[in-house]
């Protein structure tokens, strides 16, 4: 059946939500007063959507409706989780909270973004307290995995139906064990980026120089090793206590302003107003979300490549959205969607990728007979022997795919396959394979027949789709 996400208060943090619940499948019910929140939301989905398939091998689920809601009661009667992503005002909060609970289910989970409230702070007048969480995420929320948890007074099952949701939809749920005032990262944050006003404000730095000076250093680092661990290896070989022994008086000298703010003057708006326009007034806002996305999709896929970081949360997300294949002639072997690092100079997929994709395809395939993991294991495999491959249209960033597998011969040791592969939006064909596979012992690595349960699989699947002939090849 499918779950229903509310999301009360659609800017850039309710917009976000929105895209990830419904691109994970969820139904999605939005309140705004907003009379421009419809247009925006969909700017940020058509973002996400290009996006966050982007970071995934498996094909994503089905993407849930998204619809607008003119009453409160009406968007989260009957919704299994709510979001409330409404201004920074407790004053507000408080109010929608009451609205919310009045027409929510008792067994919904409600989450709150907020950036800086403790839950108690939220949870305080309420009709349910216990039903309330802080669930603060990072923009944008639709690839940032983190969301801090934070319980306050909620109750231990709807922490845990919270945790379970928010693991589903992909995100790292952070259980901040202590309530304090802006949790834990954007106590961090906000230490940082007091710092930055200062050396704007002093002259010492521009906005580009700074962010310089964290692009092409120290943010690299953060992104797979976060602090700790970076300075741990800082210390050389006698590690972290190294490192404290020669970095820990430093924090008594004046390298920081500490906890002075810079006043927000009308002259200090415009010297970092201005000097953000110089840096960046070039691209618009939806411009500069994009080369973000792309970069981050990138790094992403680095990480996840390495099994590091959050690049290994996404791979094992990835494993929970796979699916076998069905019984369908052809077979569908492979669904996904270009991500921007298979791209070229040319801005498409590099001829490269579509071997890869075929590759794929095959190793599907081989799992739907039964030469699986454990079979290769026990020393059984195929081998690829030819591949002709036909490039026949372009293939872009973002764009879905899938692959028609049909098995034109099957026969003792000889399994040739021939594969479509058809953009989505308009089941174009882009590209095709006529690929030969001879199966091997693993011991030999010489050919030899199939074990009798994937011969009669490859036997079965060829008799099937025998009469499908494949497009000329010559
Ligand atoms: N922008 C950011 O980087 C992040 C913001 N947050 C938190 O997310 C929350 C929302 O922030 P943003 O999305 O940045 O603000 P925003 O200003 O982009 O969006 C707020 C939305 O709430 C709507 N709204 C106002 N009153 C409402 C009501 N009574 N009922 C329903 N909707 C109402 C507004 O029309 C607007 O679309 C805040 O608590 C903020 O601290 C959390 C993480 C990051
Ligand atoms: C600036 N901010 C306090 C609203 C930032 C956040 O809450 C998290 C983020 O995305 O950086």
């Amino acid at each position: 059946m499918t779950k229903i996400a509310t999301i009360v208060g659609g800017g850039v943090i309710g917009g976000g939500w929105a895209a990830r619940f419904a691109l994970m499948g969820w139904d999605v019910r939005i309140f705004d007063p907003d009379p421009e929140a419809e247009r925006k939301i969909a700017e940020v989905v058509a973002g996400a959507a290009r996006a966050l398939p982007m970071l995934y091998e498996a094909p994503m689920p089905k993407r849930g409706t998204i619809t607008f809601h003119a009453d409160l009661g009406e968007a989260v009667s009957g919704a299994d989780y709510i979001q409330e992503s409404v201004p920074e005002r407790l004053d507000l909060k408080h109010k929608v909270i009451r609205e919310i609970q009045a027409h929510a289910s008792e067994g919904a989970v409600l989450g709150s973004s907020t950036s800086g409230f403790k839950p108690s702070e939220l949870q305080e007048g309420a009709m349910r307290p216990g039903q309330i969480v802080v669930a603060h995420p990072f923009n944008p929320v639709y690839l940032l995995p983190l969301v801090e948890l934070v319980p306050g007074g909620a109750d231990e099952a709807t922490v845990v139906r919270a945790r379970t949701i928010l693991t589903e939809i992909g995100m790292f749920p952070l259980h901040v064990r202590a309530e304090i005032d802006a949790h834990i990262a954007d106590r961090f944050l906000e230490a940082v980026w007091r710092e930055a006003l200062w050396l704007v404000k002093d002259g010492i730095a521009t906005t580009e120089e700074i962010d310089n000076a964290i692009r092409y250093g120290f943010g690299l680092r953060w992104a797979q090793m976060g602090l700790f661990e970076t300075y741990r290896v800082a210390g050389g070989e006698a590690g972290m206590r190294h490192f404290m022994a020669q970095f820990g008086p430093c924090l008594s000298w004046p390298w920081t302003k500490l906890m002075d703010v810079p006043e927000f003057t009308e002259d200090l708006i415009d010297l970092i107003a201005d000097q953000s326009d110089a840096q960046s007034g070039k691209y618009s806002i939806r411009e500069l979300e994009r080369q973000r996305d792309d970069n981050l999709v990138a790094i992403l896929r680095a990480l996840k490549g390495r099994e590091a970081a959050a690049g290994k949360l996404i791979l094992e997300h990835d494993a929970t959205l796979r699916c076998a294949l069905g019984d369908g002639v052809p077979l569908v072997t492979v669904r996904r969607t270009v991500p921007v690092d298979w791209t070229d100079v040319n801005g498409h997929m590099n001829e490269g990728r579509y071997g890869q994709v075929f590759s794929d395809a095959s190793e599907e395939l081989m799992t739907h007979v039964g030469a699986d993991r454990a079979y290769i294991e026990a020393g059984h495999s195929y081998f690829t022997a030819e591949n002709n491959i036909k490039y026949l249209a372009e293939t872009l960033a973002g764009e879905e795919f899938y692959v028609e597998t049909r098995v034109m011969q099957g026969e003792g040791k000889k399994l040739r396959l021939w594969h479509e592969m058809k953009r989505s939006s308009d089941n174009a064909m882009l590209s095709t394979c006529n690929q030969f596979l001879l199966h091997v012992s693993l011991d030999t690595r010489r050919s030899c027949p199939p074990q009798p349960h994937v011969l009669k699989a490859v036997e079965r699947l060829a008799a099937a789709h025998a009469g499908q002939e494949e497009m000329a090849d010559g």
